[in-house]
């Protein structure tokens, strides 16, 4: 596992990371999520010891990074595809790797094939695209059948079946009981790779929980309901003391209420109901909602009106009214 201790990197009056403190736990996949300029590569970059922490910790295997004897054994990272000699192959860009940290050349080979990229091994890194870096530094990343994998933007760059195949590739990781780590700014992707969810803004933990926990304490959930029976459906929901609210198309939407509890509750006057459907924010609707408070670099339309919000926060504002309505 990978332990975080009041980590805090300061660049003169900058904290680009502010005394985080988490656990990367074995066996699934974690998440590394934050708006652009949070703190994730400076963070990625301390636990692999390429940054010294100004306060705070990281150990991984419970060792400071400078403590570990090979490595590449015991913790294998992406951090940036580009950071190779581009005047090496692919093969003895690897070769030099795997000598440097007491791995057998035949292991060359195999990462060679799990990335795909056999096929180029003797062509030079600097011709590759940048799908073929990204598996490349993957590549590297595995060299040492480390127990613990850090990927930052692993599908950058990849096409959809690469990014297909990186999704497959950490799930299968994890559960060999490998530690995976991930960072992304592709959140559908996320959600559908990640268990557990790490969530930084401006340098500061905001959540550390599971994908489901997350996407629940930081969206609305609600239940829509459709009734020809319109009328006679908010008399019952209001004498049973449930609040309902308008959402047009004769579509009404509860708060607090279960659809089972609902349903029953139909089914005990009779009436019938042509919808009735829990609704659930997507993860990056939970993330917009968390980190609108902490995003730095605002995107402005040219085409919004003077009153118009910055696209991160018209989610939360929007949110808000409905939540109030
Ligand atoms: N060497 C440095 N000197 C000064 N400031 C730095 C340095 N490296 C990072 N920063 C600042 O620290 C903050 C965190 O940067 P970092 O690259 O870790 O964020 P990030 O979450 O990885 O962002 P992104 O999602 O855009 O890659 C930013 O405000 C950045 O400008």
């Amino acid at each position: 596992m990978i332990e975080l201790e009041g980590l805090t990197k300061r660049y003169g009056e900058k904290v680009a990371v502010n005394n985080l403190t988490f656990t990367v736990h074995p066996g699934i996949v974690t998440g590394f999520l934050g708006p652009n300029g949070a703190g994730k590569s400076t963070t990625m970059r301390m636990m692999l010891g390429l940054d010294n922490p100004s306060a705070g910790a990281v150990r991984v295997d419970g060792m400071h990074y400078s403590q570990l004897k090979d490595p590449l054994k015991y913790i294998g990272a992406l951090l940036d595809a580009k950071a190779m000699h581009g005047g090496r192959s692919a093969f003895n860009h690897l070769l030099c790797l795997a000598q440097s940290n007491g791995i057998p050349r035949g292991r060359v080979d195999e990462v060679l094939d799990t990335v795909g990229l056999t096929a180029v091994a003797k062509k030079k890194a600097k011709g590759f695209s940048l799908g073929m870096g990204q598996r490349l530094g993957i590549a590297g990343a595995l060299l040492g059948d480390p127990e613990i994998l850090m990927f930052d933007e692993p599908v950058n760059g990849l096409d959809p079946e690469g990014i297909h195949w990186i999704r497959n590739l950490m799930k299968s990781l994890a559960s060999q009981g490998r530690t995976v780590f991930v960072s992304s700014h592709l959140m559908s992707e996320m959600a559908l790779t990640a268990d557990h969810l790490v969530v930084i803004g401006q340098g500061r933990l905001l959540a550390d929980m599971t994908m489901s926990d997350f996407i629940r304490q930081n969206s609305r959930s609600y239940v829509k309901l459709r009734s020809p029976q319109r009328e006679r459906l908010l008399d019952v929901l209001h004498e049973a003391g449930i609040t309902a609210v308008e959402a047009g198309s004769g579509t009404l939407e509860v708060d607090g209420t279960s659809a089972e509890q609902l349903g029953e509750l139909a089914a005990s006057h009779q009436l019938v109901l042509h919808e009735l459907s829990p609704q659930q924010a997507s993860l990056e609707e939970a993330f917009m909602q968390l980190t609108a408070e902490s995003v730095e670099y605002h995107a402005h339309s040219d085409h919004a009106g003077p009153s118009a919000p910055p696209a991160a926060e018209g989610w939360g504002d929007g949110w808000q009214q409905r939540k109030e309505a």
